[in-house]
């Protein structure tokens, strides 16, 4: 990847000649033809990088365009991270890399378009009141985005960790099967490393104590984001709630008294009208509260979770089952504070205290 290489020279090994290239370079024109010029009418989102729009390629394959907003040094960087790692991963959950364009100071990467959009378009977006989401599905993109992380974590070489595993970095396919998306924020981890020390990115309510508070970032990182993402899935709440004016409730503080009282039903969202496995409910719930406790060193590793979310708990007995424990998060007010927004900038020193396109 000789852009990525100019980029990031030296920090990650460079690709086999061997391994399989499945991405191009585009031409800006090209996209420009594909995406009517990025017109309103095309555009699919937009994130803290840019906007994102639907286009259609010559052979009439549809993709999906990010193109960055504003070029900055910071901004490359999450450009070239994003493309270095989609570059170097293929696997079923993750969205794949088609390409990108680096033309003067215009920065775009190409995407395979999910047309079901993002989960969170339909746990709490404009899809939401379609109610399309069954129990089924929900179980389908847990265990995929699972599967994802998992191979993210045990299987990329070098290892990767996510940063922002959330609803809206979860796309859904034709079919509702998960493709984690969105590595600008991912770190490459160096061999035998436990954990890297780095500024705070992520979102609100996803972010694991020790990564919120100290800026230690490790796999289980991911997972704790992943247990809440599990809570959301289940539930249909958003991972902090406004109960009314400056107050606020994590998911986790909703959810823990009433797994303590075996009350696992009234977990579950109203919007699935009582349908669902009741066997399977006790499953990922027992998931998420492994993934979610405050201790990093009591999650499961994201393989653990897949096995378990897989064959169920019965019969398993994984050292971190024994130390099963919610603990009830506690963020400062000052975290709290900002809601759904995002902490990309926040330093490692923050203290607790303080159907266009549509398949569906
Ligand atoms: N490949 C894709 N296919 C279909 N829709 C997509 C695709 N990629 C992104 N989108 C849509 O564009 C929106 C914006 O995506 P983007 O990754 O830029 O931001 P985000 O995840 O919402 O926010 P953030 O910047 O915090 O990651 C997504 O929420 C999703 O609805």
């Amino acid at each position: 990847m000789e852009y990525l290489e100019r980029c990031i020279c030296g920090r990650v090994p460079r690709q086999k000649s061997s391994e399989k290239k499945e991405w191009r370079i585009f031409s800006l024109k090209e996209l420009h033809s594909a995406t009517n010029s990025f017109n309103y009418d095309n555009k699919l989102g937009e994130g803290g990088f840019g906007s994102v729009y639907w286009g259609q390629l010559w052979d009439g394959s549809q993709i999906a365009v990010k193109r960055l907003k504003v070029w900055s040094t910071k901004a490359e960087m999450e450009f070239s991270v994003e493309v270095e790692i989609l570059g170097r991963v293929r696997h079923k959950n993750l969205l794949s890399l088609r390409g990108y364009c680096a033309e003067g100071q215009e920065r775009l990467i190409v995407y395979d378009y999910m047309p079901n959009l993002s989960l969170l378009s339909h746990l709490h977006g404009q899809f939401a009141p379609d109610n399309q989401l069954d129990w089924d599905k929900r179980m389908n993109i847990a265990i995929g985005s699972a599967e994802g992380l998992e191979y993210l974590h045990h299987n990329a070489t070098p290892h990767i960790i996510h940063r922002d595993v959330k609803a809206s970095n979860v796309l859904l396919n034709s079919d509702f099967e998960a493709q984690v998306a969105d590595f600008g924020f991912a770190k490459l981890v160096p061999e035998g490393a436990t954990h890297v020390t780095t500024r705070v990115k992520g979102t609100l309510g996803y972010l694991a104590p020790e990564y919120a508070m100290w800026g230690k970032v490790s796999e289980s990182c991911d997972v704790y984001s992943f247990g809440i993402l599990l809570l959301e899935l289940i539930s249909g709440k958003k991972p902090i709630e406004k109960l009314g004016p400056g107050t606020k409730r994590t998911i986790v503080e909703w959810a823990a008294p009433l797994v303590f009282q075996g009350r696992l039903t009234e977990l579950v969202d109203p919007k699935l009208q009582g349908k669902f496995n009741a066997e399977e409910l006790k499953n990922v719930v027992h998931v998420a509260t492994m993934c979610a406790q405050n201790t990093p060193e009591n999650r499961p590793t994201m393989h653990e979770v897949v096995q378990i979310l897989r064959k169920g708990p019965r019969g398993e007995s994984l050292e971190s089952e024994k130390k099963l424990k919610l603990d009830t998060v506690k963020y400062g007010d000052e975290l709290l504070e900002a809601d759904d927004s995002e902490v990309k900038t926040r330093t490692a020193t923050t203290t607790p205290s303080s159907g266009r396109r549509s398949a569906a």
